[in-house]
Parts: structure tokens; C-alpha cells; sequence
């Protein structure tokens, strides 16, 4: 049997009106071609520019919508014509989206979910207590969620994406709007499940967090494909380098020549200094910082910034618009 995710050439269009309830009808493609592999064991990253369509992708891989066109298979089973079989494989995690029932108390949620997705009885009272562990909610177990705050109703939403144990686990925006310790011991919590075999697909506009937990991350722009590769080879490709911030104290020609000869850029300090700022993959600031003071300069501060998938992604969005533009990159 082939194990994980499978999207082969995934469309979805959504009949739209042009001009109000009477216009013409017309169609938005909101995903336009698509191939993803989403392999168990492995946190994949999904990351959109310009309306990407990664919403509309992980409801079609949450059997919540269906294809247009393309295929979708769960451990080889089909999105459609296997839906039940798929959702007591697969779970959703949806941060800034009503995940839970309000009016009920966050083990009845629980409860209900758990039914819904054929946990076994007998299991599933031990689930509830290690789930609301987990979160940290068992103080709050037996509160209304109305009375919950954001982060906590966010943090029975995660639980309740577990309660089946699924073997996929998709995460669209998980921490949106979660304090910070908590968005990290989300992502210790996703980092263990994927160590233990949960295939895990994850959007999340915050870059970090992708670079932190992804291996392998697809870019898609308008709902088509732009690029994939892991943080370091997207960087690469991209041209993102690490940055090099030397200031020195004392300019003169000698060392004006040495930033010239790593093709540093040089900006005067209004204390007389100069500040050189290098990009380059490899690291040059033990070296340029040895032929600076080689030429009798004296160094004030040295800054190092690695390249961030972020850096990467704002170059492939300025390729991508000015492709769009029709003006030559
Ligand atoms: N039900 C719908 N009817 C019409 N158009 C839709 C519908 N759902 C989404 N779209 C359009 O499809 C495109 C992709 O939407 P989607 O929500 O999947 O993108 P996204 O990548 O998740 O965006 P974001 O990062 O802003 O959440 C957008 O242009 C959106 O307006």
C-alpha cells in the first residue's frame, strides 16, 4: 500500500457573480494544477502568496470540499469515494475558525468529537484526560467554552484535532492568535506527533515557525505551484544570504579597497565610522573582519543575521509579481 498523501493534479473552481446576485455567472480557480506529496512521519509546509488557495487545498484534503478535478489519496485511499475511511485517518487543526461548540463545556466537546470519530468508549475517557493534559486545560474541563478566552478555546480546538489520533494531521494557521508559550509547546507537540509518525501538513504566515519544523515546504502562488524545496534550499535558490554588519571605526583607502575587494557595501556612521554590509552564502565575516584590521582599521561591532525563510519568500513574491508585471527579473 503507499502510505501518505497524495495530491495529483488538484483543481477546485467556485462559481462566482461578477457584478452583485444577478451578474453574470463566472468561476474562480482557486487551486489550479497542484502536486503535493505529504509523506507520514515528516512535517511538510505549505506556504501561499497572492490568495493561494491553501485553505481551499487542506479543506479538499479534509474531505470538507470537493475536487474540481485531480485526485486526492489518504494511505492510498480516496478523498471521495472513500471519505469515512479517510476521516478516521486524517484531522484538522484550524487556528481563528470556530473548531468547538461554544455552549458546551470543553470535555463535552471532547466527548462529542470523540464519538464522532469512532473512538472506542472504553478509550475514550483516558484520551480526554491526556488530551486536556496536554493543553492544559483540566481545570477548565468542566467550564463552558463561552467562558474560555481565545487561547484557551484554541488550545481545546488542538485537542480536539488529536482526539482520534490521526495519522495525518493538517494545520492550517495553528498558532493564529496563541501567546507565545503557548504557540511553542504547540509546535513541541507537532514536532513529537511527526517524530512519531504523524504526517503533518502545515500553513502558518509565521516564517519561523515553518523554518523550525518543516523539511520540506511547497510555495504556491494563485493556486499554482512556484517552488519547493527544504528552508535551505529555498534560501539558496532564492539568493538569500546571510548578512554581515562590520563597523569600522577608523576608515581610510586601505580599508575602503578591502570592502570594495568582498564587494561590501560601505555607509558612513555620523561618528566617522563606516559601516560594511556584506551578503554572501558563505560565511565571510572572519575573513573580512582579518583584512579589515590587515589594513590597520579597527572594528566597533560585528553582526551576523542568517538568511530567514522569510528573506526567501519576499524574493520569490517580488519574481512572482514582477513575472505578473511582465517585467524582467
Ligand atoms: N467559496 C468561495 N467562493 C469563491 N471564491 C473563493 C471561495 N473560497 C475561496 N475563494 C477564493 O479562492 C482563492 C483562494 O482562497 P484560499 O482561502 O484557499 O486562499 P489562502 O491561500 O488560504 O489565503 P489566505 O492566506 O488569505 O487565507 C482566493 O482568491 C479566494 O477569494
Amino acid at each position: 500500500m503507499t502510505t501518505g498523501i497524495q495530491v495529483r493534479g488538484l483543481r477546485k473552481d467556485f462559481p462566482v457573480r461578477d457584478k452583485g446576485l444577478f451578474g453574470p455567472r463566472g468561476t474562480k480557480r482557486a487551486v489550479d494544477g497542484l502536486d503535493l506529496d505529504i509523506p507520514a512521519g515528516r512535517i511538510t509546509g505549505l506556504l501561499g502568496l497572492n490568495g493561494a488557495g491553501k485553505t481551499t487545498t487542506i479543506k479538499i484534503l479534509a474531505t470538507l470540499l470537493r475536487p474540481s478535478a485531480g485526485t486526492v489519496r489518504v494511505d492510498g485511499l480516496d478523498t471521495v469515494a472513500d471519505a469515512r475511511a479517510v476521516r478516521r485517518r486524517i484531522n484538522l487543526i484550524a487556528g481563528g475558525e470556530r473548531m468547538v461548540y461554544h455552549r458546551m463545556t470543553g470535555a463535552e466537546n471532547l466527548w462529542y468529537f470523540g464519538q464522532l470519530y469512532d473512538v472506542p468508549r472504553a478509550e475514550l475517557r483516558t484520551r480526554i484526560a491526556e488530551l486536556l493534559d496536554l493543553v492544559g486545560l483540566t481545570d477548565a474541563a468542566d467550564t463552558a467554552v463561552e467562558r474560555y478566552s481565545r487561547g484557551m478555546t484554541q488550545r481545546l480546538a488542538i485537542a480536539r484535532g488529536l482526539i482520534n489520533r490521526p495519522a495525518y494531521l493538517l494545520l492550517d494557521e495553528p498558532t493564529l492568535g496563541l501567546d507565545a508559550p503557548i504557540a511553542r509547546d504547540l509546535r513541541k507537540v507537532v514536532a513529537e506527533l511527526a517524530a512519531a509518525g504523524t504526517g503533518v501538513l502545515l500553513t502558518s504566515h509565521y516564517l519561523t515557525e515553518v523554518e523550525e519544523l518543516c523539511g520540506h515546504v511547497y510555495v504556491i502562488s494563485e493556486g499554482r505551484h512556484l517552488a519547493q524545496g527544504s528552508p535551505a534550499e529555498l534560501k539558496a535558490a532564492t539568493g538569500s544570504h546571510r548578512t554581515v554588519r562590520l563597523t569600522v571605526t577608523n576608515p581610510g583607502p586601505a580599508t575602503a579597497a578591502v570592502a570594495d575587494r568582498f564587494g561590501a557595501r560601505r555607509e558612513p556612521r555620523p561618528d566617522g565610522g563606516e559601516l560594511l554590509v556584506l551578503s554572501h552564502p558563505d560565511d565571510v565575516a572572519g575573513p573580512l573582519a582579518a583584512a579589515i584590521v590587515g589594513a590597520g582599521g579597527s572594528i566597533g561591532g560585528l553582526e551576523i543575521a542568517e538568511a530567514s525563510l522569510e528573506d526567501a519568500i519576499l524574493r520569490l513574491a517580488d519574481g512572482e509579481a514582477r513575472a505578473l508585471a511582465g517585467v524582467a527579473g
